[in-house]
């Protein structure tokens, strides 16, 4: 069994956890490419995303709220892998709790993919419409 010992005295800084952190960190990232079909097609809208833009010439405003609505895309994507991951440990059986809490992580994502769209719109349509 673990202790808590963190809880009550928090440990001393130290770079080299930081660090461990970090590649726990790029682990997870690399499992959700490898295993999360939807993370694979982010990351392709993401590349032409990026492309789309330099393209357009967007100005540095556009390019934070576009980088902060994929960042957001993404980062609810990878919650939502880990709440899936976590649910199929509790009750890989049929549940009805477990499938409100899949479908409500899902809709995290959903939410976050329809502003994105939203601010896609209002950002490249205008661009786009003018090359016409
Ligand atoms: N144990 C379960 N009990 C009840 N419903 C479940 C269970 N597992 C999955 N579901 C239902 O199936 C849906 C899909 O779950 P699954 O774990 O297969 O995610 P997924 O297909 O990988 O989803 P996505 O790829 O869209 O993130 C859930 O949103 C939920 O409605």
């Amino acid at each position: 069994m673990s202790t808590h010992s963190h809880e009550n005295s928090p440990s001393r800084f130290s770079v080299r956890a930081r660090l461990r952190s970090f590649v726990f960190a790029w682990q997870g990232l690399m499992t959700l490419l490898r295993e999360q079909h939807n993370a694979r097609i982010h990351l392709l809208a993401l590349v032409g995303v990026v492309g789309l833009s330099i393209w357009l010439g967007l100005s540095a405003q556009e390019w934070a709220l576009v980088l902060l609505a994929s960042a957001l895309v993404m980062g609810f994507e990878a919650l939502n892998s880990a709440v899936e991951y976590l649910c199929d440990r509790v009750e890989p059986q049929h549940d009805p709790l477990i499938r409100k809490a899949k479908d409500v992580a899902a809709a995290a994502v959903l939410i976050a993919a329809l502003v994105a769209a939203i601010i896609a719109l209002i950002i490249y349509l205008p661009k786009l419409l003018a090359f016409l």
